[in-house]
């Protein structure tokens, strides 16, 4: 594999803000970045290094616990797909991952569902949090109002950076976004036989705001045939473009492909990926773009093995069914297409 001297370029948030000077040239830098790599460093984005330590610490912990205090909220206990796996239980295209993670998301009563309305509504539903560490909970509810808050001034200055007003999504996010947000570890090498962390794949929501702890892995495709080292950088996110973005552009804004490589045997790798997305119930528009950037436009580049709905719901509900077989097949049996039941591993 050839790797690239490449390195993601690094946008300051606070340059996009009304009254900055600079903030014609950053939108054009942005527009520059989303359409080519998809993916850069943002600093400025105004969340403090002592929430930042403080989550990353508690990360730490949650992992140190005994197996059992974090089976305790085991994901195949929640049809919401919520919870904590074990390495091995998540799958890219097929192939197996290699992390332990902990999934949260928007924190709201169970539905009770009525047998006319869609599947997706399943999503909708509590989180789970571990008895053993108490102070997750509120430092994880804490952490996706603010990384929301940022996120929601990325997808506005993309808005602008595509010629359209601000809040152009608003009307599809407002009413809840739909946010994932996931504590990771990847465990070093000499625990697998395998590099893949997590494979190659694009992100399914608006943006993707990626906390990184000191060791890196992230790898981005360089559109090349090589991949560019995300290496962690400080007090930054890695922030990339989503599908719903590419699909919105109509392919103008590119979600682009990434993966995680496994650390070096006797490392380890932590991260905190967050997923902002639509709204459940939304549907995603394609904008009118100026003259100038449709010229460019060719299209979204459609996966015939992972079809993109633009219902935003029934989108998300594939992906959690495709990445987590296990709570498919314990929660949602029905929902499971034949074909796939053959391609995942029991
Ligand atoms: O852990 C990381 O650095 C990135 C993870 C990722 O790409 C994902 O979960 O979608
Ligand atoms: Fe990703």
């Amino acid at each position: 594999m050839t790797q690239s001297i490449k390195r993601l370029p690094i946008l300051d948030l606070r340059r996009f803000a009304p009254d900055h000077p600079e903030r014609a040239a950053a939108l054009e830098e942005l527009r520059h970045v989303a359409r080519s790599l998809g993916f850069f460093y943002l600093t400025g984005h105004g969340i403090a290094q002592a929430e930042i330590d403080a989550l990353t610490a508690l990360a730490r912990r949650f992992f140190a616990l005994p197996l059992e205090s974090k089976l305790e909220i085991e994901m195949r206990r929640s049809p919401h797909f919520r919870g904590y796996n074990r390495a091995g239980l998540e799958y890219t295209r097929g192939a197996q991952d290699w992390r332990e993670q902990v999934d949260f998301g928007p924190e709201r009563e169970k539905l009770t569902l009525a047998p006319g309305d869609p599947p997706w509504k399943r999503l909708i539903g509590p989180n789970q949090f571990p008895s053993a560490l108490p102070e997750l909970r509120p430092a994880v509810l804490k952490w996706i109002d603010d990384v929301t808050a940022v996120g929601i001034k990325v997808l506005q200055a993309f808005s602008e950076a595509l010629g359209q007003t601000p809040d152009v999504f608003a009307p599809i996010y407002s009413n809840g976004p739909n946010q994932l947000l996931k504590i990771v570890r990847y465990p070093g090498r000499d625990q697998t036989e395998s590099d893949q962390g997590v494979g190659a794949h694009k992100d399914g929501g608006f943006v993707t705001l990626l906390l990184q702890d000191r060791v890196g892995g992230l790898q981005v495709d360089d559109g090349a045939g090589g991949w560019i080292d995300a290496a962690p950088i400080p007090r930054t996110f890695v922030v990339n473009v989503g599908e719903l973005l590419e699909l919105a552009s109509n392919g103008y804004l590119k979600a682009n492909i990434h993966r995680v490589v496994t650390p070096p045997a006797g490392g380890e790798r932590l991260s905190i990926p967050f997923f902002l997305g639509a709204n459940l119930a939304a549907t995603i528009p394609v904008l009118d773009l100026p003259a100038a950037l449709a010229a460019e436009v060719s299209g979204v580049t459609q996966d015939p093995l992972n079809p993109l709905f633009r219902e935003v719901g029934r989108n998300v509900l594939k992906s959690r069914l495709r990445s987590h077989p296990d709570v498919a097949r314990a929660h949602h049996a029905d929902l499971i297409d034949p074909a796939q039941k053959e391609a995942v591993p029991a």
